[in-house]
């Protein structure tokens, strides 16, 4: 059973005469990690900070863990995580020392510092000034700050800017054990490709308006973007091929073996049927569904073309 975490009800803010989020709902569940994704300027930052209550909405209602973010006091505060799109640390510390900080203002028990530098691989670095660590160094030393506490809510924006894909990769297993720990976790981010099969749900925001939220499967299944059929045909006899393309019509040649077609999600199942009734020789079958930039890229100019 789902149980919410975040709900945030038709909220709108401005900042002087632009409005920077338009009347925005959505919900976040515990145990889930959703992708907020969207161009520069979308609201991505502002629909984080609402959430962490660092600004009031000018309309609508955010509620985090059943309280109001923005009341004086928020006693759910301690058990949100956040980590800045820029993270920025007093140079002259150490890494151990810097998070020593966050320990006591958030009010977390010490005995967690050194645990989560490890975590995040800064084991042999802790002891070292943050101005000597590296720009991923730094990343992971905020995430060990976003960590502090075992929050409920994750809100991190843009972290994994800066990390090598061995780092992403070790970052994403972290997210993955604070899900199975029940924690919610948003990620926002740019980097479309590496979110495919990390997030469990991705929201779409453009202009201030929210526009798709659903699973990876669920956005494809409303974009009706076309699926990709791509079959490696094993030509026994000179002629197979051409003599199957020539039957067939619609598919494309790629090069001497491979044949493609960019399949309706209607059409799919019949055109795989298809091919094997007709004898095709096939070798080698490949389904590529849309990435997560094309449906991005398909929810965006839908939303461009309203007036
Ligand atoms: N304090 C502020 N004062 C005035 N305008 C602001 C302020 N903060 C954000 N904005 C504007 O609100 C809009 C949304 O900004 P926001 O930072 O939420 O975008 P974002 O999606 O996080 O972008 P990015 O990916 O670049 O971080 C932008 O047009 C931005 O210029």
């Amino acid at each position: 059973m789902s149980s919410e975490t975040v709900s945030v009800e038709r909220v709108a803010k401005s900042y002087g005469r632009h409005e920077a989020v338009k009347s925005v709902s959505l919900a976040l569940n515990a145990g889930e990690t959703i992708a907020l994704v969207g161009h520069n300027g979308a609201g991505k930052t502002t629909l984080i900070k609402l959430m962490l209550g660092l600004i009031r909405p000018s309309a609508g209602n955010v509620r985090v863990l059943g309280e109001n973010p923005a009341a004086g006091e928020f006693a759910a505060r301690k058990s949100l995580g956040y980590l800045p799109e820029n993270v920025s640390f007093n140079m002259a510390l150490t890494g151990r020392e810097t998070l020593a900080f966050y320990a006591r203002l958030k009010r977390a028990a010490l005995c967690q510092v050194p645990e989560l530098l490890d975590r995040v691989g800064l084991s042999a670095a802790m002891d070292r000034r943050v101005g000597t660590y590296s720009k991923g160094m730094r990343q992971r030393l905020g995430l060990a700050q976003a960590l502090l506490g075992s929050p409920q809510v994750l809100l991190l924006d843009e972290p994994t800017t800066g990390l090598d894909p061995s780092l992403r990769r070790s970052f994403y297993a972290i997210i993955d054990e604070l899900k199975s720990q029940g924690t919610t976790v948003l990620l926002s981010s740019h980097a479309l490709t590496e979110l495919e099969g990390k997030a469990d749900r991705v929201i779409i925001v453009n202009r201030g308006i929210k526009i798709a939220d659903g699973t990876i499967d669920e956005l494809r299944h409303i974009a009706r973007l076309p699926t990709r059929i791509r079959l490696k045909l094993a030509d026994r006899e000179p002629g197979t091929v051409e003599r199957w393309i020539s039957d067939t019509g619609r598919w494309q040649r790629v090069n001497g073996h491979m044949l493609e077609i960019d399949a309706a999600p209607e059409d799919k199942i019949q055109l795989l049927r298809r091919a094997a009734a007709e004898g095709a020789p096939v070798a080698d079958l490949d389904l590529i569904p849309p990435t997560l930039d094309e449906l991005y890229a398909h929810f965006l100019s839908t939303q461009d073309a309203l007036p």
